[in-house]
């Protein structure tokens, strides 16, 4: 229809690369998919609005899933970069409320518990581990675990029962973990603080003194800390990859897995993450994208990006003996 035309479009200008992976998926699922991830996009840009005045937000946020059914509703109030996806939110769920009860159900059901967990996190960031993992829950492990009921739902992944949803849940974990570890300098440049200040605090007073040189030694310790805590999801995510049996879900799932175990690889203890982004190359991408087709190949995968952080341990990191524990048990999954 052409209104999913012009969701598709949604999609290809809020992330260009994600459009190419949804592309790949099976019809049956491919348009639910494109629907699921635009609303999340707009209940994410809610969220990271910085212009939406607390009592608004926190509104907006509790309502969130019954705006999918209010037939005109649209956000034109936000000044943030993906705006497109609230201005026009009625085209979205025009195409929501044409898709398969099954499906809407799902998605709506995620969206009521995420907005939940965000007004929850409105007034604080995550302050230690535990927090962490709750709110990377709300925000990223509900997706993992909302992805899963799609495919299962779908008919093209029967094998549930190895799908659990605290292995989806990982997934989500996985990928949110890495990009709150990639994203130190422009969410504290935005003074939004995910890494959790139990972790920080051991080594600095104030979370920005690790882009000053001095402290650069104790900045590598805290990332190196958190990286090793992100690895101890790689048993999961390999576990959840090797139970997909559709070729189309296993790229789709597959290839954000691998982005970011290497992206975990090119952060481990480097300083450039204090002053600048440190992103994997466009054709490293590429490459990675065409690479994970099936489960031998992103075990493969996923040993070499090991084997690199492995190589570079050093003795007197605190986090050391931990990193390796964690580095040689996801090895042996793969
Ligand atoms: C079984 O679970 C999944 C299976 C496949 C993909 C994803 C997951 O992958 C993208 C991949 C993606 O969107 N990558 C970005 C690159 C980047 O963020 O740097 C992009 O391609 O723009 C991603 O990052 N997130 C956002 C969250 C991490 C919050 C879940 C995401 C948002 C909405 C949806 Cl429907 C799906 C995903 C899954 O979710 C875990």
């Amino acid at each position: 229809s052409s209104g999913m035309k012009t969701c598709y479009e949604f999609l290809k200008k809020t992330s260009r690369s994600f459009y190419a992976v949804i592309e790949m998926l099976n019809p049956e699922i491919k348009d639910a998919m494109c629907l699921f991830y635009l609303v999340l996009r707009a209940l994410d840009t809610v969220e990271d609005d910085m212009t939406i005045e607390k009592s608004l937000k926190i509104k907006l946020l509790s309502q969130f899933h019954k705006f999918l059914y209010a037939e005109s509703w649209n956000f034109t109030k936000s000044c943030s970069n993906d705006r497109i996806v609230l201005e026009n939110f009625s085209v979205i769920s025009k195409e929501f409320r044409h898709l398969n009860k099954k499906y809407r159900e799902i998605i709506s059901k995620i969206c009521m518990k995420m907005g939940k967990g965000m007004i929850k996190f409105s007034n604080s960031s995550p302050q230690s581990l535990k927090e962490l993992d709750e709110y990377c829950h709300y925000v990223a492990g509900l997706v993992g675990i909302g992805c899963t009921s799609l495919f299962t739902s779908s008919g093209l992944e029967t094998n549930n029962i190895k799908l659990t949803t605290d292995i989806s849940n990982s997934l989500g974990l996985f990928l949110q973990k890495t990009n709150i570890i990639r994203d130190y300098l422009e969410d504290v440049n935005q003074n939004r603080y995910f890494w959790p200040k139990q972790v920080w605090s051991k080594y600095v007073e104030n979370i920005e003194y690790f882009s000053k040189p001095e402290f650069s030694r104790e900045a590598l310790q805290c990332l190196n800390e958190l990286i090793t805590n992100a690895l101890a999801h790689v048993s999961d995510v390999i576990n959840y990859l090797s139970a997909i049996s559709d070729e189309s879900v296993f790229r789709f799932t597959a290839i954000p897995q691998v982005m970011a175990i290497a992206t975990l690889e090119r952060c481990y203890n480097n300083v450039l993450l204090f002053n600048g982004v440190v992103k994997i190359r466009k054709g490293e991408a590429i490459c990675l994208m065409n690479e994970a087709t099936n489960i031998t190949k992103v075990k493969l995968i996923f040993m070499r990006y090991l084997n690199k952080i492995r190589y570079r341990i050093t003795a007197r990191d605190p986090s050391a003996i931990q990193t390796m524990r964690e580095v040689e048990r996801a090895m042996q999954i793969c």
